[in-house]
């Protein structure tokens, strides 16, 4: 993040008209999606107090450091970063409340492009203790934590299992005797691998590990264990950790691997909300398994929001860039036109930018529902838990997916310059890309969502009470004419999805009464299964963002009313377009009307056209933030390539080294 000597006040012709065609007013949408102007302006004097801090920004661009200097580089970022957390805390500002912004949001990926090493202690390790622990537990780790006296991680998954927890090999053995759990790795595939920071930044760690008491094991729980003496850093006797190397991106997060041998810690470091062991030993359990798995859910529901984030850096990079570049003719004998007016960039561009809203209402309507089925939890209601297990999990799969190919597809559009680190699209891709797998990888979470959907199917007496499934008690059979509206869109894609979830359970059924087990049968049945669910979840992103648009436009100006219909419309005829063959295998749609929605589709593509720009601007992310040569607000997109260019190594001399070391002798030997 080097200063640059660009003129900034220069904006590029083609962005300044593009600017001026735009039929809306941008700061009314960017307040709108700020959540009202006052959020705006906290949100700008945030960015401001951390991206105008000189301590936060790198020496060198990051991409020509070692994997060594990386980290030291990150951590020092990293602890300047919560220091500075800390003071606006101090000063009463709800520093705390913003951490998820500075740590994964927008800011969060313009201090640390590359994923920051801290990151686990707020998302994951925090909320675990508040979540799992008891109230004597939570006074005596949260505060601690808070202050970052100690560091922590989440270290869940091992060598030989990430996504079957049931499976996982650490174990836990209780010793009445001292009061303490033994924590022991049997085997190689049961050292821990991935956590964030576990490397050699977190000195404590969530450890998940099976429990034996009393010479029963029974499955996994959450215990907080030291890893690092506090002063000197050094790993306790016992504790084997350190950090599993480069990966496609995140190269920063410090991931770490982790085993124990036969380390000792107090029984009250078991986390004890849900379940306990009892100074003797004896085993107490709550009233259901999963509440141990509610870190995942938290963390599941916050990643929809990350999606949109990280969409929307790519869609304003892309479009910006297409509206300065030039190339190739429409018409013989006219200038080469602007890329952003091919229509095919459109259909790469346009859709991911009404995506990006339909994630944004999503993630909003899932945080939502979240809070209250957790409050509900807290009193003892595990009603609602399915529902929204079901919900988060298809949000994460679905909106980490879509996120990842817009990213890619993005890129893609920025021809030969998106390939370049300075675009910043390959390291969002990296980022972004993570978010499929991690936190539960995307099909296991679809076919977590598709359990839900098919008992449901199977016990439709309950149905009524099921908000987000309600749609299955009558989808199926209805006549649902051909309309050019949402509303059409949205009941065509439930009655679709209750037809996949129909003929999933009847292949689930036939295979049963051939003889298969009912497991088998399932996993004969499971791509069936993870369509089914994946457009369950893209119906319910659909309807969600009907609603909120409805809503919306209550308070709206007239022009952005129209542009947000717009945006809807469009997500909604892509989301259908995109399966249409299901579409014309379960409802009574003929291809004409497919005919219909292609042609609403490119009308909408022409609509969004003049404001393509404006509706990115609106989104108001900063150009740090950004960290773009392509998409700059300026848009001086050759300018800062060049710029970029000369900050590799290889150019501060103009002969380099080797060429007396290799390059001579070999062009001497072969004259
Ligand atoms: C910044 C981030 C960095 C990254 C961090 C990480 O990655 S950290 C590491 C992240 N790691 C991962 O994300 C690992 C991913 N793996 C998992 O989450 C689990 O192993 C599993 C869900 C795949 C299966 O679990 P299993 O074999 O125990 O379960 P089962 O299939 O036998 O179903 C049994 C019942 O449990 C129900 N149920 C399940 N989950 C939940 C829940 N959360 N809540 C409520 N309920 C839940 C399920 O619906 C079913 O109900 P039913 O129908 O009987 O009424
Ligand atoms: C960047 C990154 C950060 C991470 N951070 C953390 C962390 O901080 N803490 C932590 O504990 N973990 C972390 N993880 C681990 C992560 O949660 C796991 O990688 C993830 O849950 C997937 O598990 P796995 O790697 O074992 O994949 P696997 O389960 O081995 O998946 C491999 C393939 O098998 C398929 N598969 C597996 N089971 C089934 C099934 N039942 N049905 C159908 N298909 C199946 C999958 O779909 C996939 O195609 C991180 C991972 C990454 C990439």
């Amino acid at each position: 993040m080097a200063v640059s000597t660009i003129n900034s006040n220069k904006i590029n012709s083609d962005l300044v008209k593009e600017r001026a065609k735009c039929t809306f007013n941008t700061v009314e949408l960017t307040h709108l999606l700020d959540g009202g102007a006052e959020k705006t302006n906290e949100r700008k004097s945030r960015e401001k107090f951390f991206l105008e801090d000189p301590e936060l920004r790198l020496k060198v661009p990051l991409e020509y450091l070692s994997h060594k200097e990386k980290y030291e580089e990150s951590i020092r970022i990293a602890c300047n970063i919560f220091k500075k957390v800390n003071q606006l805390q101090s000063e009463g500002k709800g520093g705390m409340d913003n951490f998820r912004e500075i740590l994964g949001g927008q800011l969060g990926s313009a201090l640390l492009k590359d994923g920051n090493p801290l990151t686990l202690h707020y998302v994951m390790f925090i909320p675990t203790v508040m979540g799992q622990g008891n109230i004597q537990q939570q006074a005596e780790w949260i505060q601690k934590a808070w202050n970052c006296d100690i560091i922590g991680t989440y270290a869940q998954t091992e060598l030989g299992h990430g996504t079957f927890i049931r499976g996982l090999e650490t174990t836990a053995t209780y010793d009445p005797k001292t009061e303490e759990f033994i924590l022991d790795s049997p085997t190689l595939t049961s050292y821990k691998w991935w956590p964030g920071g576990l490397g050699h930044s977190a000195n404590f760690a969530i450890v998940v590990a099976q429990l034996y008491t009393q010479g029963k094991c029974h499955g996994i729980h959450p215990f907080i264990v030291q890893l690092r003496d506090e002063k000197s850093h050094k790993p306790l006797p016992g504790i084997k950790v350190g950090e599993i190397g480069c990966k496609m991106g995140m190269n920063c997060t410090n991931n770490g691997y982790l085993g124990f041998e036969n380390v000792r810690i107090p029984r009250t470091n078991m986390l004890m909300k849900n379940n306990q062991v009892l100074p003797d030993g004896t085993y107490v359990k709550s009233p259901s398994s999963k509440l141990t798995y509610g870190t995942m859910i938290f963390v599941r529901v916050v990643l929809v929001q990350d999606a949109a984030t990280y969409l929307k850096k790519a869609v304003i990079i892309a479009t910006r860039y297409s509206a300065i570049r030039h190339q190739s003719q429409i018409n013989p004998n006219e200038a080469e036109v602007q890329i952003l007016d091919f229509v095919t960039q459109q259909y790469k561009l346009f859709p991911y930018i009404s995506m990006c809203f339909a994630f944004q209402y999503a993630a909003n309507w899932l945080w939502d529902v979240y809070n209250n089925v957790t409050g509900e939890l807290e009193s003892g209601h595990l009603d609602n838990l399915p529902e929204l297990h079901a919900a988060s999990c298809v949000f994460k799969a679905v909106s980490s997916a879509d996120a990842a190919q817009g990213v890619e597809t993005l890129r893609l559009a920025c021809g030969g310059h998106g390939y370049m680190t300075s675009s910043n699209l390959p390291q969002t891709y990296g980022l972004v890309t993570a978010m499929c797998t991690y936190e539960g990888e995307n099909t296991v979470l679809l076919l977590q969502t598709a359990r839900f959907l098919i008992k449901t199917w199977q016990n439709k007496s309950n149905i009524s009470k099921l908000p987000t499934v309600r749609y299955l008690e009558t989808s199926l059979h209805k006549n649902i004419p051909f309309e050019k509206s949402v509303k059409w869109i949205i009941s065509t894609l439930q009655q679709t999805t209750a037809g996949k979830i129909n003929l999933a359970n009847e292949h689930i059924n036939q295979r049963v009464k051939n003889g298969q087990s009912y497991e088998d049968a399932w996993n004969g049945t499971s791509i069936e299964l993870t369509a089914a669910a994946e457009l369950h979840g893209r119906s319910i992103i659909v309807e969600t963002f009907y609603n909120t648009v409805n809503n919306l436009k209550k308070q709206t100006s007239q022009q952005l009313g129209a542009v947000l219909q717009h945006l809807l419309e469009l997500y909604a005829v892509y989301t259908i377009l995109r399966s249409t063959g299901d579409v014309l295998r379960f409802t009574n749609v003929l291809g004409r009307d497919v005919d219909v929605l292609q042609l609403w589709l490119e009308e909408l593509l022409a609509a969004i056209r003049p404001n393509a720009v404006g509706i990115v601007d609106s989104f108001d992310i900063r150009d740090e933030v950004l960290s773009s040569a392509l998409g700059a607000y300026d848009g001086n997109v050759y300018e800062r390539l060049f710029e970029e260019a000369q900050k590799s190594p290889l150019n501060s001399d103009p002969v380099n080294k080797s060429f007396h070391m290799y390059l001579k002798p070999f062009l001497q030997s072969s004259l």
